[in-house]
Formats: C-alpha cells, structure tokens, sequence
C-alpha cells in the first residue's frame, strides 16, 4: 500500500538563485510521526511549505492520499493541516469562532460536535468563550493546533511546535501529540530539539542544505549510530595508559583516574572483556566501571560533520 505521502525527487530552487531543496524522495505511512531534524536552513520549512501548497517546487511530485498537490490540489489540502511556526491569531476573536472559521475557510460544514471534541482533548473547552489574546503562550500553541485538526484532516504539520517555549510547556505538547498518534493523525514536524525527535517519533529524517541524509526508524538510528562508552574508574591514578594497552583508543583523564573506552556495542566483540582482563594483568585494580550510549544529538552532529567533510574532500 502506498504511505499517505508520497514525495518523489522534490527540489526546491527559489528566485535568488538557493537551492533549498534538492531530489528529495520519502514515503510517510498512515499514523505514523516522523521528525525532520536539521540545522538552520536546512530546508525544512521549504519541504512543509511544499507539501501544504504554500510554495511551489520547481521539480519533482508530491502525493498526498495520493493526490498530485499541484494537479489535484484541493482535494490534497484536505488531507491536510499546517501548525506554523509563527503564533498567527485574530487577537479579539473568541477561541470557538476562531477555530470555527478555519473550518469554514477549508469549505467543512458547521459541526460543532467534532470542535467540542477537539477543543476538549486539547484542554481548551473551558477557554472557549476566551478571546485569542487573553491567552497564554501555550494556549496560543494549541489554538494553532486546533485550527489546524478543525476540518479533521489525516496529516498534520507542526513547524517547530516548541521553538521558544519552556520545559513544562514542551512536555505538555508532547503529549498533544500523543493524543493525536493515538486518534491515528500522521504527524510530520520539524525541531532543533533531538530530545524531542527522540521521545516523540517513529521515524526521524535528517535534512542538510537541502539533502535528506536519511530517513529511519528512531531505534534503528540510535543502534546504527550510537555507539557507546565504557568509563573504568581505576583505583590507583594512572600516570599514562600503559603501552601494552596501545592502540586501542583509550582516552586517560586528565587526573589519570578514568580511561575511556568507545566501542560498537552491536560488534561481534566489542573488546571490554579483553580490556579489564588485560589491566588485571597488568596489576591495576578497577573500582568501577559504567557505560554510556550516545545520544541522539551526538549521532545528528556526526551525522551533519559526515556530509560537511564531504563537501571539503
Ligand atoms: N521565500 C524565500 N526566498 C528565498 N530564499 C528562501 C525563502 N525561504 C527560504 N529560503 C532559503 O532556503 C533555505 C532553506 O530555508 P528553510 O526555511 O526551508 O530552512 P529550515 O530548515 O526550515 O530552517 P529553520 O530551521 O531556520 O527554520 C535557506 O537558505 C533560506 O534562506
């Protein structure tokens, strides 16, 4: 079965000569999230901006329920909702009418029921008679949303759904989304925040000037790319890492009380046993030992610093 987008060779070249977006090809299934992660400039809003028919690819196709978005526009759009990056509101209209006539706007008929319910699970029912102005910055946030679920669409859009907010604030989207996921939207957002990608979707693409590096299942890319560090805490400080350890990348502190081990925890051998043994041997006595994985912002940077070494070779 064909995902709900389909994206194939998408470039982007606007009229001052950038090149935002270059052959990007991607498929997004039914239900799932996926998180675009990139640097600023990278291409992500250009890509979005696309696929909602706000800007106009210079080459390639995009399909959504497998409509053609520039031949069969309308019924693309209503597939359709776009929480953007900036917080545009009607400051002295009420939340309801706000949400009603984004509804209205995308041709749905009047259907109070579904906006009660909508406002309800994004614990806004009770502001409803609130106007837009009288709200905080997170309600702000979710009257983005619920304009954008107003006409029930299948696919949501969110551009940087927590640029600038708080911790507590960021949580709270979080588990928006969550709700959502569970209501059976796709979600597609963007963020610079890799905690984000990593607690909220299934599948993470990393984009950079305008190249989609990669597409890929979230733990895939943590197992892939993470690779993990041993910390052995030694007893005794050391002075240096002795020579019959050369050669394996031991990094000593600077205290010479803890030596650092990368290793590829998915290897056949990943040389740890080997490690504490031959320190054994040596007549050092460990204290303790801990492992660390890699985190997601580790992975990306490598990721991004890969591609920029390219460019350079
Ligand atoms: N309307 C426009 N006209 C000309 N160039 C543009 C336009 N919009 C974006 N660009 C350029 O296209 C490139 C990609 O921008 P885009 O906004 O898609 O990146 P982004 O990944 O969303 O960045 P950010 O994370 O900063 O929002 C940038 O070099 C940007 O300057």
């Amino acid at each position: 079965m064909a995902g709900i987008i389909q994206i194939d060779n998408l470039s982007k070249e606007y009229a001052g000569g950038t090149r935002a977006l270059s052959n990007v090809s991607m498929e997004i299934e039914e239900g799932e999230i996926i998180a675009l992660l990139g640097p600023n400039g990278a291409g992500k809003t250009t890509l979005i901006s696309i696929i909602c028919g706000l800007v106009v690819p210079t080459g390639g196709t995009v399909r959504v329920g497998g409509h053609d978005i520039r031949t069969d526009w309308r019924a693309a759009r209503r597939l359709i909702g776009l929480v953007p990056q900036e917080i545009a509101l009607e400051p002295f209209e009420k939340v309801i009418n706000s949400v009603r006539f984004t509804r209205g706007l995308y041709g749905g008929r009047p259907d109070d029921a579904y906006l009660e319910k909508v406002l309800r699970s994004l614990t806004l029912w009770d502001k409803r008679n609130a106007m837009t102005r009288e709200l905080s910055g997170g309600m702000k946030r979710r009257v983005l949303i619920a304009k954008a679920l107003s006409h029930r669409p299948k696919v949501l859009f969110l551009d940087e759904p927590t640029a600038g907010v708080d911790v507590a604030l960021r949580r709270e989207m979080w588990q928006v989304v969550e709700g959502l996921r569970k209501d059976g939207v796709t979600i597609i957002l963007t963020t610079h925040y890799l905690e984000e990608a990593e607690e909220m979707a299934d599948r993470i693409g990393v984009i950079n000037k305008g190249q989609l590096l990669l597409v890929k299942p979230k733990d895939e890319l943590m197992g892939e790319f993470g690779k993990k560090t041993l910390t052995i805490e030694m007893d005794e400080p050391l002075d240096a890492v002795p020579a019959e350890l050369a050669g394996r990348g031991l990094i000593l502190s600077q205290d010479g009380r803890r030596i650092r081990y990368d290793y590829d925890s998915r290897a056949e051998r990943t040389g740890i046993a080997r490690l504490l043994g031959d320190l054994a041997r040596q007549g050092l006595t460990v204290r303790d030992v801990s492992t660390r994985q890699s985190s997601l912002e580790e992975v990306f940077i490598s990721l991004v610093e890969d591609d920029r070494s390219e460019d350079a070779a």
